[in-house]
């Protein structure tokens, strides 16, 4: 549908374009991004032919610009420019109206049936029909970017040319317009080329990318496969991560601000008691990766609450009634990692190690009552869970990686599964070894300052120290479960 080759562009001496070529298939959506002044507003005139094209080639649909009159450009092609001036006295559906200039023949030229389909439609999409009759200057400056990019819509292109479309809108209004804009584009076999200063707008909605940096192409292909975070990084000169959208299968990606919160000290944290809980809080938010009931998957939280509920509790909705609980007693559920567990809280096993480069903790409260051995578990009956619960918070001081978490969970859950042996701990049902509870819960925390740990499985120091912290701390959390079930 379009094809840019060996394009360069000067402003007088000022070079801004240097040699960019990509081609764009029928129905793609390509996004255009880079940071101010690398030449995506230049390169979107010359595709326009808003400023002349003196160095490389341009061709929409294999005809050459140079050979395109202004009105047979905009049979093919439809542009929303950056900043438009607001014309006074038109209202929406005029300005709309303008659209279809490119398709009126003679000098009095009629309205027809297929320009007021075109634009109804054009109106629908960008979710305007019920301002239609209301004067422009009246509209907010997000309806009015919608009006226009309705207007180049009702043109009926094949090529759509958008400088960041969604200037002046809220995200809401964003997301609803890229959705509709898609669906459409989708629908009508539509091309779309677009600007984008918001990165993570690109990588939602685009199937391919071209990054410039000072007028060259840095990356160009799908998001997933040019945006990483070494490119972004050096292309937007500031420290970028990504991570996996939570819903969509896209990546996400966010500055790091170089301004850092003061270190965690990890030799402050205790456990304190309540009547019905033990509860760690820390000054400051650490990265967790969780199980618990409340703030499961990866959060930032400041507390971490183990909750004693009565042999017999029961509820429908577990989850919303511990948030019910948090909140009561003062605790923020958003920013609380919260567990439930029928044994003694007050028998929770706190052990730490503070060794220069890895200190680490742990809280565990253990009970027996649903021991299961995981490789035996489908001969269970299905039953509600009785009580008896293994909680586990670990708490490191450093920075760990996403693969770290993930080991701090295995080795934790290995450590774990020794000390139930150690204990000779059954699955009643299958009489053979538990392996863990079925209600079990683990919360690893990271300060996220200090020295970084790529890995924590058993072969690194972080591990070695986790395993033994959680095997040992285990073993006291079911003796001093045993003895209190002795002295009942
Ligand atoms: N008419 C002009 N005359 C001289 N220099 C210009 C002109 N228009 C743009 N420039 C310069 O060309 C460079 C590229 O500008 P351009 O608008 O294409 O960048 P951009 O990537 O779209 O930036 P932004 O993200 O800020 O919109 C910038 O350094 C800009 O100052």
């Amino acid at each position: 549908m379009l094809q840019v080759r060996e394009v360069s562009h000067r402003y007088g001496t000022t070079q801004v374009l240097d040699r960019v070529t990509f081609s764009v298939e029928k129905g793609e959506l390509f996004g255009i991004i880079g940071p101010n002044g690398s030449g995506k507003t230049t390169l979107l005139k010359l595709i326009s032919k808003e400023l002349p094209l003196a160095s490389g080639e341009i061709a929409i649909s294999g005809w050459p610009l140079s050979e395109l009159s202004t009105k047979q450009w905009a049979r093919l092609a439809a542009v929303l420019p950056q900043t438009l001036e607001t014309a006074h006295g038109y209202t929406v559906k005029e300005t709309v109206a303008l659209g279809r200039y490119a398709h009126q023949r003679g000098l009095l030229p009629a309205w027809t049936a297929e320009d007021e389909a075109a634009v109804q439609e054009a109106l629908a999409v960008v979710g305007l029909a019920h301002k239609m009759d209301a004067p422009l200057e009246r509209l907010s400056g997000g309806e009015r970017q919608r009006a226009y990019l309705a207007r180049a819509l009702a043109q009926e292109p094949q090529l759509l040319l958008l400088d960041e479309p969604t200037n002046h809108m809220d995200v809401s209004g964003q997301v609803r317009l890229l959705d509709r804009l898609t669906a459409a584009a989708r629908a009508r076999g539509l091309t779309v080329v677009a600007v984008f200063h918001e990165m993570n707008v690109a990588s939602l909605y685009c199937d391919r990318v071209l990054v410039l940096k000072d007028g060259k192409t840095a990356a160009l292909g799908a998001p997933a496969d040019v945006m990483t975070p070494a490119l972004l990084n050096d292309v937007f000169a500031a420290p970028v991560v990504r991570q996996a959208h939570p819903a969509a299968a896209k990546l996400m990606f966010s500055f790091v601000p170089q301004h850092r919160e003061e270190k965690t000290p990890l030799g402050g944290l205790r456990p304190v008691f309540l009547a019905d809980a033990v509860v760690l809080a820390s000054p400051r938010p650490l990265r967790v990766l969780s199980s618990a009931l409340v703030g499961a998957g990866f959060q930032w939280a400041t507390h971490f609450v183990n909750r004693q509920v009565g042999l017999d509790y029961d509820c429908g909705d577990a989850e919303e009634e511990m948030r019910r609980y948090l909140k009561r007693h003062g605790f923020s559920p958003e920013r609380t990692i919260g567990m439930m567990t029928a044994v003694d809280v007050h028998d929770a096993v706190w052990l730490q190690e503070e060794r220069k480069g890895c200190s680490a903790a742990v809280l565990v409260t253990a009970g027996v009552g649903n021991a299961v051995d995981a490789a035996r578990a489908w001969r269970h009956q299905p039953a509600a869970a009785k009580p008896g619960t293994i909680n586990m918070v670990i708490v490191v001081d450093g920075t760990l990686t996403e693969a770290a978490f993930v080991q701090a969970v295995m080795t934790a859950t290995e450590a774990k599964v020794k000390a139930l042996a150690e204990r000779s701990v059954c699955d009643p049902e299958t009489r053979t070894l538990a392996t863990g509870t079925s209600t079990d819960s683990l919360a690893v925390a990271a300060t996220q300052t200090g020295r970084s740990f790529s890995y924590a499985g058993t072969a690194t120091e972080l591990g070695r120290t986790l395993g033994r912290l959680v095997y040992e701390a285990t073993i006291e959390a079911l003796d001093r479960c045993e003895r209190r079930r002795g002295k009942r």
